[in-house]
């Protein structure tokens, strides 16, 4: 098969824009999530921004929530512009459960329900254990862990426990190998996984279904900036991942879809991961293959 046939197969429509696509085909009925209402932490960029776009492209309403409230508005505006649907912008701090309390008030007396739950919120930046202060590790730890644990607790104890829903968690699978430059962030997507399990455990009794997205690399997002992925090593680098390239937000907010929606009604406490293959081989270690020296006071 002729190469560039090969790889027009593998990427989906995207451009790595910081934007709403310009067009869209559809894989899933664009009905899948028609009148459904979801909550998306840090839903103003990123992966976050693409899958509340893909959500409301299948018929969903949404609440964008994290601390920058004008980047947030901002988002919202373009969101309601390409899908038709409503995009409520909230501003929380994951880390402030008073906030997420409001929030979710604010949730139901605007839509008076709330169907899907998307943790996405996270911080994260390379370095070294012993460049990192105490304070660095536990905040990571607080937003990525935390942030998804008291999200999904007054979510559940306000309006999941008594009618049901979906968590979507996303995770990583930086750290499944172990990585250089990465406890902090390693170490939180791990509890997080752990999470995953235990509260699918609890909550399916009450109709919750609790699911993990564990992305690799992905273009055009925050997390490959701070990560290298703009390198010219990384270009090298991302050739030892079985499927060879980075993955794009639109492959990221169709695992989301398919966790979120009827289409996965029989999955819960699993773990999508959606990697390219690349935990699965050796050569996986960012610092490693981004040639970053693991030096006691480097600060990236
Ligand atoms: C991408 C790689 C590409 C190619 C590689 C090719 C192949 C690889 C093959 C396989 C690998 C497979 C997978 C890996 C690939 C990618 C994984 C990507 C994972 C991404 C995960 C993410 O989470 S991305 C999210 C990114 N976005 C953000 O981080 C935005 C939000 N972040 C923030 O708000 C801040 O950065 C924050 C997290 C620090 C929190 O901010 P705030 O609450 O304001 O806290 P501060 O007061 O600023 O700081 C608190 C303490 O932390 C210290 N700190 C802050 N920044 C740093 C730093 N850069 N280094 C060290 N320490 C830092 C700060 O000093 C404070 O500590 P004190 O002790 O000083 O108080
Ligand atoms: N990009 C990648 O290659 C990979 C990403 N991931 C995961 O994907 C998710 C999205 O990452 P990505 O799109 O790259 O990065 P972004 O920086 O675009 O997304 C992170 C979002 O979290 C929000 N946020 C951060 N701290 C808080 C907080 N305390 N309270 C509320 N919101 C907060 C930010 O908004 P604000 O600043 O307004 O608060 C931002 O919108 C994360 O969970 C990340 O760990 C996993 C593997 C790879």
């Amino acid at each position: 098969m002729a190469e560039s046939k090969r790889k027009a197969e593998l990427l989906p429509e995207d451009v790595d824009t910081d934007d709403c696509l310009t067009s869209y085909t559809y894989i899933y009925s664009p009905d899948l999530l028609k009148d459904q209402v979801a909550f998306i932490t840090g839903g103003g960029s990123g992966i976050g921004l693409r899958i509340a776009e893909i959500f409301m492209r299948h018929g969903c309403d949404t609440v964008i929530a994290s601390r920058n409230l004008d980047k947030l508005n901002e988002a919202a505006k373009k969101l309601s512009a390409v899908s038709g649907r409503r995009c409520l912008p909230l501003c929380i701090d994951v880390r402030q459960p008073d906030s997420i309390m409001a929030a979710v008030d604010e949730i139901l007396k605007e839509f008076g329900r709330v169907d899907i739950l998307v943790n996405n919120a996270a911080g994260n930046f390379l370095c070294p254990a012993t460049a990192l202060s105490f304070n660095a590790f536990k905040t990571v730890l607080e937003i990525d862990t935390l942030g998804t644990f008291n999200t999904s607790k007054v979510v559940y104890e306000k309006w999941f426990k008594d009618h049901g829903g979906s968590v979507v968690n996303i995770s990583a699978t930086l750290g499944y190998r172990g990585q250089a430059l990465q406890v902090h962030a390693g170490s939180a997507k791990a509890a997080n996984d752990a999470m995953t399990k235990h509260l699918a455990v609890e909550w399916g009794p009450s109709g919750v279904r609790v699911n993990a997205v564990a992305p690799g690399p992905i273009s055009g997002t925050e997390g490959y900036r701070r990560l290298g992925g703009l390198s010219r090593e990384a270009a090298v680098a991302l050739q030892s991942i079985p499927l060879q390239r980075a993955g794009n937000k639109t492959e990221m907010a169709h695992c989301a879809l398919f966790l979120a929606s009827r289409a996965s009604s029989y999955t819960t406490g699993a773990i999508l991961v959606a990697d390219g293959g690349a935990w699965l081989t050796s050569a996986n270690d960012v610092s490693m293959l981004l040639g970053i020296a693991s030096s006691k006071s480097a600060r990236l």
